[in-house]
Order: C-alpha cells, then structure tokens, then sequence
C-alpha cells in the first residue's frame, strides 16, 4: 500500500517537472523568436546593410518557403536553458527494501527480550521440542530459560511431529534457516540443543552434523558446548582444525568402528568415527580431498557460525565443494566406478575387505540412485533431496544477495533478534544496522594519539576497567602496549611501596604459538591474568563470562568489526561497558560510521581533562626517566612512544 502511494507520488512529481521544464522552454523560445525581431528591426533601423540584407533576405526566403529550416540570426547574448532537473532519489530505506529477497521480507523478528522458563515436567516440554532429558541436563547446568533466539529457533528445528525429526528426510525436505541474533544472545546453543536431540537418535555413527567456524579457538569452544550439553547421550564429537597433524585427525575422523584402523579402500556410504564433526574451512577442505572415506552425504546438519566471516572467505573455493559434496552428484558415481576398477585392476587386494567391490551398505538415500546397475526402475531410481539443513548464524548476517545466492538455500526461513521498529520490521536488517546487547554500555574518548597509554592508565585505574580485552591494530602494536603497560604498572606499586596490587596484563596476539596462547587465554578464563590484549583474532565469539570491559585502544575500521568486538562484554544478559579510543584525526570517520548505523546517540563522549589525568603522569613520567637507559640501546621503547 505505502510503495504504491509512493510511487504515485513519484510520478505526480515527475510530471510536474517536465510541466514546468516544458514551460520554461517555450518561454525561452518564445524570448528567443522575440531577440531575434528586435535584432532585425535595430539592423534595419541603424542602417546595418549587411545584416539588414541577410535579414530581409532571410525573411523573403521565409515567406517563400514558410516550412523549411531557417537558421537562426546570431545574438548579441545566448539565450540560456534551464537545466534539466532530476527527481530526487529515492530514501535509503526504500532502497534497501527494493530487490529484497522474500524470504526476507517474511523474516520472523523476535524480540530480544523474550524468555522462556524451561519446565520440567515429563509432559510439558513449553512447545520447545526438548525432551524431558535434555531439560533436565539444562537445569543441571543452571540453564533454566530460553533465550530469544532459542525461544524462536527450538520448535521450527525440533518439530513435535516425530517423522519430521527423522535422520533422513528425502521426500519431505528441511528448510534452511539463517538466524541473526546480538553477540552473546545464545546463538550456539539455539543450534546445538536441535543437534544432539535429534542425531541422539542414530543408531550408526555416521557424520550427521558439521559444524564451520572461522578460528581454532572457536571451534575448541563449541566442542566444549556440545559436550557439556551431549554428555551420557552417547553422541561422538570430532574436531580438524590442523592442530594437529592430518594423519593423525584423520585416525580420528575414519576408521573402521570394529577394527579402529584406517579403512584402505573406498567405501559407498563413507565412513565415520564421529556424528559431530567441528572445523575451520581450510582443515575441511583437506578432508574433503584427501581423505578417503571422509564423505558429507548423510549430514542432517551443516552449521555455518559467524556466517558473514566465513562467507567472506573464498578460501579453495569452500563452500561450493563442501555444497557439492552433500549432493549426489555424477562425479559421485564416477568416482566410486573408478574406484572399483582400480581394485579390480590392482595386484594387490585392498585389507581389510575381503572382497575387490566397495562396499555397498550404507549409502545415503540421496545417493542410492547412482548406485543402481538393474534395468528396471525401483523407488531408489527416484530422485530424492538431500536431507542436509543448513543453519547460519551470526550477528552481523549478510544480506548481500551474491553471498546469500552461493549458499543454495531451501526455502530458507529467517529469525532476526531486534527490538521493535517502527514501519518495516526488516527495514534495520537489510540496513545493516546491527541490534547490539540491551545491557551493554559505550563510551568514546576522543584524544590526541600521544595521549592515549595515559587515557587506559586511566581508564583501569579511576574507572575499574580490568577483566578486560583491549583491541589493537596489529599484533606489533599489542607487544608495545603491553610493555609499556608493565613498565607503568612497576613504577605505579613501586611508588605505592608495593601496597598495591600489580595488574597483570598479557598479549594474544598471531605472534604467540597456539600452546602459548592456549595458556594465556585460561589464565585470562582464570582471572590470573586481569587485562588481555590482543589483535582483532578473537573479536568474534569468544565467550569469557567474567569480562566486563572491552576497550578498542586502536579504533575499529568498521561496523561489522565493532559490533564483535564491543560484543565481548554485555552476554547473556550481563552488564558490561565499552571503550573506544579515538584519534582527534579519526573522530569525524568513526561518528559517520556509528551515525550510518544509527547508533551514534548510544555511545556517550567522555571527556578527560588533564586534570582528571594529573595524579598518573608523575608515574607514567619516572616510568619513562627509569626505563630509559634500558631501553634505549634497542630504541624500543623509543619507538614504544612514538609509535602508540
Ligand atoms: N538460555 C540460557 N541461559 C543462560 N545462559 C545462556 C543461555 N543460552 C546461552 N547462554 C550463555 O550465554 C553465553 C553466550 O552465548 P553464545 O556464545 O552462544 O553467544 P552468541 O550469540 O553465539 O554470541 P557471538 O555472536 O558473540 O558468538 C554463553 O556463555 C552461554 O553459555
């Protein structure tokens, strides 16, 4: 109703326009035709014979032929034209509605604030599909509500109707879902209670779920969510990240379930040690090509967390291949052929199997088509759909339509985490203007870019902020901040005659190894550690309950960027504040940024004087005067100050 009022409104402007752009035409010929008169008559009076001749000739020719072109007598002035007007264009909101995929359009929102009591009775299950066991388990956890976006997602995933729960679903096919949901509102949970519900019901360990994520650290943290939460259902749980080495993942991912060795020769229906697998994208891929047996065609899951990351990432060409490989494809047929004639042809027969013919059990439905040598047609002829659902997740999910395409939806249902909008509820969404945490806080500093190690000396010690991350720039950046943080923090309890407490701080950065960060990052969890600085590698997902702060000492370079990294603090319904430091040089950028977003009047200016910084530049000064010589002779901390 609203698009057409405005479409028609559009086009009563625009033909007004051309109304007016018409009359002021004829005005300015009819001035023309006029000049051109007075031009002849003033010849013509002021005795011009030249021009008086070609005049009277022209107008003799014109009465002899009144019809045809006449060029036009030159003026003393151009006359002039107005220029032609465009139509305003179109508000952004109206634009980003246009060409939005339906799917959208009909996209469920949820209201962050919902929440639902999770009872537990033997009966009533609150319409979340989970069963008496799993709630049992959850309350054991100290889980005992819903949260908004498992609220929503729970009864589409985990339908009461018990042949909808089925492993295999080739007639009746799943819809894929794309949730977007603020950080810390419990995304993974709204994915790994549908899995371990249903795949507990599998009665062959074949890998049903896959699980993608961006960074090891990541995936490290969802194993442990499916643990906790799978613990005495009997489910197996793997992981490829490439920490270790790929024969040894592999080992763990294929083997033979009675014998546990590798099998050595291709079977049909793959083979599996694990119902869960979780990985990062590059580990997967070598999976997928390297590994025999390793095969994705009875998944019933194929996560995709922090989804716009990894969409981004055209790493192998990923995603198409591990999209194909859940397909029956004929390269799928071929290959299993070649194979077979490869054995037949071998010298050697292939252990364990006793016989040369891979191994016919255990095909998928999908793919039981290809497999089929007889003449006559049977149901498994039939064409069936995989049974695999995709479920993205994220807080920051694209909406760009080539990366949406690429992912070949099914009939794909959104649930979008926002508060209320006025007008179109989908409006923010396709904007990209991001829900944040209702319990989170956000400050900036605007300062010179010298004073910024005084602005955190500050904020830790006048404002409490400890358990905290801070973001840098780059790994290099994070070194420097954190020795000469440890050199203030010396010279602070040196002056304080050891009264106070040291702060422990520590860098996570791409320059420690994965052993060394482990380490950090539990004694970080273990509040041994009080600040954490590090590089953008764990703005997304890391879940550390206790952190209160997040200070961007370096600002970030974007939307998405801040939305993760502010995204740190404030979960699961905790309060938590963000800092950001800016540079006087990059405010006007950074308020455009937050102003683009529509999120600018969130975050509140706090302006710090010198005199609010007074009593630490005495410390911060002898820091400089007694580390001087030490540090002169590797210039490093001569560069420590000119660089942060
Ligand atoms: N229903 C619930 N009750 C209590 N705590 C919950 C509930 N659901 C999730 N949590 C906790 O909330 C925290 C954040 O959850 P989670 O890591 O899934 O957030 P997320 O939405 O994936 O965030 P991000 O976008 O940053 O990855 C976790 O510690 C999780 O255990």
């Amino acid at each position: 109703m609203r698009k057409r009022e405005e479409r028609e409104e559009r086009e009563s402007r625009q033909r007004k326009e051309a109304d007016r752009v018409r009359e002021e035409r004829e005005a300015a010929e009819w001035e023309f035709k006029k000049q051109s008169a007075d031009v002849t008559q003033n010849d013509v009076e002021t005795g011009n014979p030249a021009l008086a001749d070609v005049v009277n000739l022209n107008s003799e020719q014109q009465q002899r032929q009144p019809n045809t072109h006449r060029s036009p007598t030159p003026l003393a002035t151009l006359p002039s034209f107005p220029l032609p007007a465009l139509p305003n264009a179109p508000p952004k909101s109206v634009l980003a509605l246009q060409g939005l995929d339906q799917a959208l359009v009909d996209a469920e929102i949820v209201d962050p604030s919902t929440l639902l009591p999770i009872p537990l009775d033997v009966d009533n299950d609150a319409g979340t599909g989970l069963t008496e066991k799993m709630r049992r388990r959850l309350k054991e956890l100290g889980i005992t509500e819903l949260f908004a976006v498992q609220t929503a997602l729970l009864p589409f995933l985990l339908p009461t109707n018990r042949l909808q729960r089925a492993l295999y679903l080739p007639y009746n096919p799943p819809r894929d879902v794309c949730a977007s949901a603020p950080t810390g509102s419990g995304k993974t949970l709204a994915y790994v209670l549908p899995i371990v519900e249903l795949l507990s019901s599998r009665i062959v360990t074949r890998l049903r779920a896959l699980v993608v994520l961006p960074t090891r650290d990541l995936v490290t943290q969802v194993r442990e969510t499916f643990e906790t939460i799978g613990k005495g259902r009997g489910l197996k749980i793997g992981c490829a990240t490439g920490q270790h080495s790929f024969a040894h993942e592999q080992t763990q991912l294929i083997a033979d379930s009675i014998s546990q060795r590798v099998i050595l020769i291709p079977l049909q229906g793959g083979s599996s040690k694990v119902d869960i697998l979780i990985c990062t994208p590059g580990r997967l891929m070598d999976h997928i090509n390297g590994t025999l047996n390793f095969s994705l065609q009875h998944l019933r899951f194929l996560v995709i967390d922090e989804a716009d990351r990894l969409l981004a990432q055209s790493f192998q060409d990923w995603l198409a291949q591990v999209l194909a490989a859940t397909r029956p494809t004929q390269s799928h047929a071929a290959r299993h052929h070649l194979t077979l004639e490869s054995m037949i042809t071998a010298s050697e027969p292939c252990e364990p199997c006793p016989g040369t013919m891979p191994y016919p059990d255990g095909l998928a439905p999908t793919f039981l088509h290809l497999h089929t040598e007889s003449d006559f047609r049977t149901d498994i002829d039939d064409r069936k759909e995989s049974s695999c659902q995709k479920l993205l997740f994220s807080a920051t999910l694209t909406r760009d339509p080539g990366k949406v395409a690429a992912l070949n939806l099914r009939d794909p249902k959104y649930f979008i985490v926002q508060s209320h909008v006025e007008g179109h509820q989908t409006i923010d969404f396709a904007m990209e203007k991001f829900t944040m945490p209702a319990t989170l806080t956000e400050h900036m500093i605007v300062c010179e870019s010298s004073l910024k190690p005084l602005m955190l000396f500050h904020l830790v010690h006048t404002h409490g902020v400890v358990n905290a991350l801070v973001f840098t720039k780059s790994a290099e950046s994070t070194t420097r901040l954190v020795k000469l943080f440890e050199l203030f923090e010396t010279a602070r309890v040196a002056e304080h005659c050891g009264e106070d407490r040291q702060i422990v701080i520590r860098a996570y950065s791409s320059d420690a190894g994965a052993s060394e960060r482990k380490t950090i990052l539990e004694k970080f969890k273990a509040q041994e550690v009080q600040i954490l600085v590090c590089s953008d590698l764990i703005s997304r997902g890391i879940d550390i309950s206790h952190i209160s702060h997040v200070v961007s000492y370096d600002a970030p370079v974007d939307m998405r960027k801040y939305v993760h990294r502010v995204g740190r603090t404030a979960r699961a319904r905790r309060a938590g504040d963000a800092w950001t430091l800016i540079e006087e040089q990059e405010a006007r950028y950074f308020k455009s940024m937050l102003k683009a977003a529509d999120h600018l009047e969130k975050v509140k200016r706090l302006r710090v004087s010198e005199k609010d910084l007074a009593h630490l530049r005495p410390q911060y000064e002898v820091c400089e005067l007694c580390s001087l010589p030490t540090f002169s002779h590797d210039m490093t901390f001569c560069r420590l100050h000119s660089d942060l």
